[in-house]
């Protein structure tokens, strides 16, 4: 059989296809970017046909890419922006309503009701999540509460629901398979992490229906085939992750104390824990890292919702860059004596902080300050807030989170400038790898393992390779006085007190 595997890489702002062959490489590509709705202040959505049509058109677009047919293609490996819900019609396949992305706030009331109601510690010792609306289960509630006629149907078992994962597979295979893996299931605020298994207090409390939701398979799993008259071949879905999992997976952290972030629109710091399920003191979330041979390995996750989020705000907001890649130039020319924090709370702080109703800052401006600070003080939000995640990682578990190094991937670790800050404000090396696409890597690795066409998780680690190390240039008092100015920043930005 080839050792052609394709990756669906579903994400927040595009889709991209991008089939590897048997050697690993990438082959052939596809990316298509779709609208994003914000029908009211705090709410993001996403119209699900939109995503369908950009998966299926992106799949093809990376087999003529490759100048493949779907007959070539040993494995389908799924990833896909996490948390975000869709609710479907069994019989038409039709959604109910857009889909809630993570990102959209609208249920931040019904979380404070649930806290209120002293459920949160019920919630995390299940879950391993907080009462955030980041999170899928409340967004489920929304649709069944606010969707005319939704919640008869739901009862009647005329629906069905999903992370984007299932949705796709659902309509992949031709409306013949509800199922998910574990990692999106760990997203949910439904699915207890320690038995594996839906939970039914948490369905109740919340009020979802328990036919609605999907069978939880392995991460390496049959998922399915697609049916044959959407790529001209039935192809198996063997592999399936949210999007952080699968850039874990892709980095090779599959050791326990290995550790990843991710910077795109956010950014996502996973340590992988092993089989210790690590439950945090410090506001970090327990998660899944994945679940191989019905064995789970759990990680600690820190969530920051901006990052390149705010390069983005650069360049389109304050219009003081051209392009992203021009956030480093300017950076340079910034004038380093002057001590300029930005806290980029533009739609709250997430981890460790979990502040929905802080808002951005910027302190230390004087009639010296120009865009090179604006620059300098954004990217450095980025390093600053991923040394709070660690810092949180190492209180939690000191006996695991010991490792150094940490291996870096998305869109913004192109620039050399950030990832020296970064290098500095940790005080640790950062390394960044030949192969940034890790995500659509890892969820390949998933489908091309489990098809016995590519290697396994040993070999796979070994072909990660390096292809730039930062190191620390910072002195130790330069940092601390640094470290001191940003934490002074977020507490002045805070709604509530920092309790550490
Ligand atoms: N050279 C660069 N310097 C700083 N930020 C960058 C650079 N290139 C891209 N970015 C940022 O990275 C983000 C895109 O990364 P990507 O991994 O594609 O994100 P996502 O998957 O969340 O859409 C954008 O927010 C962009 O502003
Ligand atoms: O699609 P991304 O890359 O912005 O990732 C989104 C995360 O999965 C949200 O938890």
């Amino acid at each position: 059989m080839s050792g052609f595997v394709l990756s669906i890489d579903q994400g927040t702002t595009s889709t991209r296809a991008i089939v590897f062959d048997g050697k690993m490489r990438a082959v052939g590509t596809g990316q298509q970017e779709f609208p994003q709705h914000y029908p009211a202040s705090g709410w993001v959505e996403h119209d699900p046909e939109d995503i369908w049509t950009s998966v299926v058109a992106t799949v093809k677009a990376a087999l003529g890419d490759a100048g493949l047919e779907a007959k070539d293609i040993a494995a389908i490996g799924i990833t896909n922006q996490r948390e975000t819900v869709v609710m479907w019609d069994r019989e038409t396949g039709r959604a109910v309503h857009n889909a809630i992305v993570w990102q959209d706030r609208r249920t931040a009331a019904l979380c404070e009701k649930l806290k209120g109601e002293g459920l949160e510690e019920t919630f995390t010792e299940k879950t391993g999540l907080l009462l955030d609306p980041y999170f899928s289960g409340t967004k489920f509630s929304w649709l069944l509460d606010n969707v005319e006629g939704v919640r008869e149907r739901a009862e009647q078992g005329q629906l069905l629901a999903g992370t984007i994962d299932s949705f796709l597979i659902w309509r992949l295979t031709g409306g013949r398979t509800h199922v998910t893996d574990a990692t999106n299931a760990s997203r949910t605020l439904l699915f207890n992490i320690e038995k594996n298994a839906w939970d039914e207090e948490l369905l109740s409390i919340l009020g979802v229906p328990r036919a609605l939701l999907a069978e939880v398979k392995d991460t390496a799993d049959d998922f399915g085939v697609t049916e044959k008259a959407l790529f001209g071949a039935e192809i198996p879905i063997l592999g399936v992750a949210g999007d952080q999992q699968a850039a874990t997976i892709g980095q090779a952290c599959f050791a326990p104390g290995m550790l990843k972030s991710t910077y795109g629109t956010g950014c996502f710091a996973v340590l992988n824990t092993g089989e210790t399920l690590v439950r945090s003191k410090n506001r970090l979330l327990s998660t899944i890292a994945y679940r191989l041979d019905g064995k789970t390995t759990y990680a600690l996750e820190g969530s920051i919702f901006v990052a390149g989020a705010a390069v983005q705000w650069l360049r389109d907001g304050l219009q003081i860059i051209g392009k992203a890649a021009d956030s480093g130039v300017l950076a340079e020319k910034a004038d380093a004596a002057q001590d300029v924090y930005l806290v980029p709370a533009f739609v709250g702080l997430g981890a460790p902080y979990w502040d929905a109703g802080a808002r951005g800052a910027i302190f230390g401006l004087t009639r010296n300050t120009g865009p090179a600070e604006f620059a300098r003080a954004t990217l450095e939000s980025v390093a600053f807030q991923t040394r709070d995640l660690l810092e949180a990682m190492r209180r939690d578990w000191p006996d695991g989170a010991e490792t150094k190094v940490l291996r870096v991937d998305g869109g913004m670790v192109a620039s050399d400038w950030t990832m020296q800050c970064l290098a500095d404000i940790l005080d640790a090396p950062v390394d960044r790898p030949t192969v940034l696409e890790t995500t659509a890597l890892g969820a390949a690795w998933l489908a091309g393992s489990r098809a016995c066409v590519w290697p396994g998780a040993d070999e796979f680690a070994q072909s990660w390779a390096l292809e730039r190390q930062f190191t620390p240039r910072m002195g130790e008092e330069e940092r601390a006085r640094r470290l001191k100015g940003w934490r002074d920043a977020v507490r002045r930005t805070l709604t509530s007190a920092v309790t550490d």
